[in-house]
């Protein structure tokens, strides 16, 4: 099967101890929130004091003193003074936006600090923004915590349009992600979903509760590092792998800081704030701790060395496999011009695009297996339909292949349900525009923050009927429904240029993860808990993981000899 995404019908840490690893000292966006907003209420009254007196007794630069330039800016809350709309986001900035929209309208203006924000909340509106102006909201603003590393952003992610970003888009796209390149790792694949159910089926012969969060993040994370650096850091076993451990741990704090919004980024003069709390330190000790590891990788890969693979605990077949690997990315990159044609892409960039896909592409992908499980466990009689579709289809004498995949139609009517109710940027990452333009009667200047509601589209009532249900029955009735960005009420990956371009990777390891575990386990909570108790709270950082890692009880439904 191609990995084109117009061949897959359906066409992002949930790491169990993710807060232990991440150490307790680590700030996530709530408590930034929370003690940042304290300050912050004392600051704004000393300020707008400040601000009044100064304004009453016509100080030079005044209200009056000012340029007025009438913009036709849509409906949205009330800035407060200095902090704009910052107090109004919350710890679920998603659920907090889409309500304000309820009340403002799908084009809604608030404000960050000083800065200009769009929030976008309707299919409709989106489809305005990210196709018809596609080109003029294809910028960024500069990334989480860029006021504390002052560094040129050199990734993918996080570079505004223009020349450099089209050049590692265009090597991403073109040398790297194409159906070919992907299509070459199948065995590799193949290999790696095998290991995680034979480990699962493991822990059930041993009559333990299993922790699936880890196993689909191990398993994702290995099939990741495999196809970037021909190296897997997470064997059968894995307890104990120290370097996987660090390595995961490193992008996992990584990650979680990458979804602070640091209050230094939006009101550069309160930037004492984070230093005095230590914050700007924790932030630089994690960037650095990542930095190097990938210099350490790339250096290795440099001399020309195979990465020692951290699987002493692997079956041979792994090892054996590793053998006859076709030409991992970093391979690939390192022999990419630089932008402007010449030479070799420096070795910045490549550490930025290899942080980009882990970051990108491991725990968003793996999060969205473990909620599709849940869902099933939840809604038995979607499970059951699912299972005997694979028990139809691909019967019990053999595993699940990729190639199956067009032949379950209600495996990817699950998908998108999936999709649909769990996306992993449920604010899709920031656009800005790059040039003033006009939208929908209203003026947006250049440099205005787009924010897409990606949690509050895939709920619209007008779109979905019974919005918050898990119903996959609603693709089998619309398959022409689909994730590619072409269908704005279901748009998990974005759409337009900016758009995820790791999609096909990301719909396919959805696919067969959720596939092979439920053709080779029927699941139940542990202790027979009633599955309507099972706890659905998401956490919001860069990406949504559960709040509380799934842990279950799998029971083989296959022959022995097939784990
Ligand atoms: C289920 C899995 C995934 C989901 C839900 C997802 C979702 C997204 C979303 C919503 C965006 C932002 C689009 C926008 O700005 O409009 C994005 C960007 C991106 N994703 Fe993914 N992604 C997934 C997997 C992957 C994988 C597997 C990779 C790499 C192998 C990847 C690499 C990237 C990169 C590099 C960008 C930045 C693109 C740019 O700014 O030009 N993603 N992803």
């Amino acid at each position: 099967m191609s990995l084109t995404v117009e061949n897959m019908d359906i066409a992002s840490t949930n790491l169990p101890s993710g807060d232990q690893l991440m150490g307790a000292d680590l700030l996530t966006r709530t408590q930034l929130w929370s003690w940042e907003s304290l300050l912050l209420l004392g600051l704004v009254s000393i300020v707008t004091l400040f601000l009044f007196v100064k304004v009453l007794f016509g100080g030079a630069g005044g209200l009056q003193g000012r340029k007025a330039v009438k913009l036709r800016q849509p409906p949205g809350p009330r800035p407060l003074p200095i902090i704009g709309n910052m107090h109004q986001f919350g710890s679920q900035p998603h659920i907090s936006l889409w309500n304000l929209a309820k009340k403002y309208g799908p084009i809604m203006h608030l404000k960050l600090g000083s800065q200009r924000v769009v929030v976008v909340s309707s299919a409709d509106a989106a489809r305005e923004f990210l196709k018809v102006q596609d080109k003029v909201w294809a910028g960024r603003p500069p990334a989480p915590g860029a006021s504390i590393f002052e560094e040129k952003i050199v990734d993918i992610v996080w570079s505004t349009y223009g020349n450099y970003w089209r050049h590692l888009r265009k090597i991403l796209t073109i040398e790297i992600l194409t159906s070919k390149r992907l299509e070459s790792f199948r065995p590799l694949r193949t290999q790696e979903f095998s290991e995680m159910v034979r480990s699962i089926w493991d822990d059930s012969q041993q009559g333990k509760v299993v922790d699936l969060a880890v196993k689909i993040s191990h398993l994702s994370f290995n099939n990741m590092t495999r196809m970037l650096l021909n190296k897997r850091f997470f064997g059968v076993n894995a307890s104990g792998q120290e370097e996987a451990f660090r390595f995961k741990e490193a992008n996992t704090k990584f990650l979680s800081l990458a979804g602070v919004i640091s209050i230094s980024d939006y009101i550069p003069w309160l930037a004492w704030i984070t230093k005095a709390t230590g914050f700007n330190k924790y932030m630089k000790k994690v960037k650095a701790e990542v930095d190097n590891m990938f210099h350490e990788f790339l250096e290795v890969k440099k001399n020309g060395k195979k990465l020692q693979n951290n699987d002493s605990t692997t079956p041979a077949t792994a090892a054996d496999e590793n053998q006859n690997q076709p030409e991992d990315f970093v391979d690939i990159l390192l022999r990419q011009p630089a932008e402007d044609g010449t030479g070799h892409l420096a070795d910045i960039s490549i550490k930025a695009v290899i942080q980009d896909m882990i970051v990108a592409g491991t725990d968003t992908s793996s999060n969205v297996v473990e909620w599709g499980i849940s869902e099933l466990i939840r809604h038995p009689e979607a499970e059951k339909k699912l299972q005997e579709e694979l028990d139809r289809v691909i019967g019990k004498e053999r595993t699940v292949t990729e190639a199956d995949i067009p032949n379950l139609p209600y495996l990817n009517a699950v998908v998108k349900e999936t999709f649909r109710l769990h996306p992993q940027t449920p604010i899709n990452l920031p656009h800005k525009s790059i040039e003033d333009t006009t939208l929908g009667g209203f003026d947006f200047p250049v440099n205005t923050i787009l924010l897409l509601n990606i949690y509050a589209i895939q709920r619209d009532p007008n779109w979905w009927e019974r919005p918050e249900e898990f119903d996959p029955e609603r693709f089998i009735k619309n398959p022409e429904i689909n994730v590619t960005g072409n269908h704005f009420q279901l748009i998990p990956f974005g759409s337009g240029r900016r758009q995820c371009p790791g999609m096909p990777l990301g719909v396919l390891f959805v696919q067969m993860g959720l596939a092979r575990l439920v053709h080779s386990f029927q699941f139940s909570l542990p202790d027979a808990a009633d599955p309507a108790t099972l706890d659905m709270t998401a956490r919001f950082g860069l990406t949504a993981p559960r709040t509380v890692p799934l842990k279950l009880v799998c029971k083989p439904r296959l022959p022995n000899h097939l784990y």
